[in-house]
């Protein structure tokens, strides 16, 4: 990466503050009554789903402890992504992303049109994935993806295979607690996920940026998907905008622990009773960070609208449908450079 390159700096009203607000912990969830079933009785699992449809309506974001994934399968993938980012730019664009295909390694990913400080390497859940081939709605081709595999580390697709399976039982766990706390059946949002889902993991490396107060390692965004689990290192950089007073929060690391965040599709689905919140990246001038989200996508057909079961007279559709390939296509060919047009948001399809 350059050096002061203009591409990465912020407008002034999006460079980070390093205030002094004090930081309050997004709330920690203990996800143990539904993964030791042999302890759990009904009125700790009605808890935990309280719980949960707070830390939803109130922060958008939350952090959750014994979550029945295996620390050793996040170590092995924590080890994988260290060694992959280390090798030589010559080596890690062996298995870079290219026109055709929008999988593995790339350093020049935009948000909001300003470059982000980081590289990183993309990996489906499902190999091929098939996605729209464009955004227009008449257009009903699609496009297959597929994922490519660096050579070193030895075994990176099997350790990245076997966390995913871990990152997608989560997610139905989660999902299954979150329509519970919005008083439907617990199986409501699996069938949009059961056949073709458009998931996918990312593993992000953030290298020390000699002007930390310019840049960010990710712009302000809402991640557009329905659900993201996301694993951070001991260093820290993430920051929610906290719903009551909109004002930046940093999330610190927590041992062992994921971090949840519910994306713009479940927004739609709940007709705004849960919103997704705004995040970012700060960097620092002294320490590499790396991070791994796994973004829960359902599939591309899918036709993304409020719940049936959750409007009615007194509270309306606040969204148009739409379907999730043709927003996904869209994003994925408006990301990689500066447009000087907003990209396409969830707020396009808010009915006045
Ligand atoms: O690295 C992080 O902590 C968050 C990354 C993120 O928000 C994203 O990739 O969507
Ligand atoms: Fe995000």
């Amino acid at each position: 990466m350059g050096e002061v390159d203009p591409a990465f700096i912020q407008d002034p009203q999006h460079r980070p503050k390093f205030s002094t607000i004090q930081p309050e912990d997004i709330p920690v969830i203990d996800l143990s009554p539904i993964t030791n079933h042999t302890l759990s009785d009904s009125s700790s699992i009605e808890n935990l789903v309280k719980e949960i449809g707070s830390a939803c309506k109130e922060w958008g974001f939350f952090q959750v402890t014994n979550h029945g994934v295996p620390l050793t399968l996040r170590q092995n993938i924590e080890i994988a992504s260290r060694l992959f980012f280390a090798q030589s730019l010559e080596e890690k664009r062996k298995v870079s992303k290219s026109e055709n295909n929008t999988l593995g390694y790339h350093d020049t990913e935009h948000t909001k049109n300003i470059r982000d400080w980081k590289e990183v390497f993309d990996f489906l859940a499902r190999d091929p994935t098939f996605i729209p081939l464009t955004s227009d709605e008449h257009d009903d081709r699609l496009t297959q993806l597929t994922n490519q595999s660096p050579e070193y580390p030895p075994n990176f697709r099997v350790i990245i295979q076997e966390y995913i399976q871990e990152m997608e039982k989560l997610c139905f766990k989660l999902l299954e607690l979150i329509a519970l706390s919005l008083g439907i059946e617990a199986n409501r949002f699996e069938e949009f996920f059961i056949k073709n889902q458009t998931s996918s993991i990312r593993l992000n490396h953030y290298p020390p940026c000699p002007y930390p107060g310019l840049a960010l390692g990710v712009g302000r965004h809402k991640d557009p998907g329905a659900l993201t689990i996301l694993a951070q290192d001991e260093v820290g950089g993430l920051e929610v905008k906290r719903k009551a007073d909109q004002e930046w929060i940093g999330v610190k690391p927590t041992l062992d622990a994921y971090i949840i965040n519910v994306g713009d599709i479940i927004q739609v689905w709940s007709n705004d009773a849960y919103e997704s919140v705004e995040h970012r990246v700060v960097v620092n001038s002294e320490k590499e960070r790396f991070s791994i989200p796994f973004f829960f996508y359902p599939a591309h057909e899918t036709e993304v609208k409020p719940l049936e079961e959750l409007i009615n007279e007194q509270n309306p559709s606040k969204y148009r449908p739409y379907k999730w390939g043709k927003f996904i296509t869209h994003r994925k060919n408006t990301n990689f450079k500066n447009q000087n047009v907003e990209n396409i948001q969830i707020y396009h399809y808010k009915l006045a």
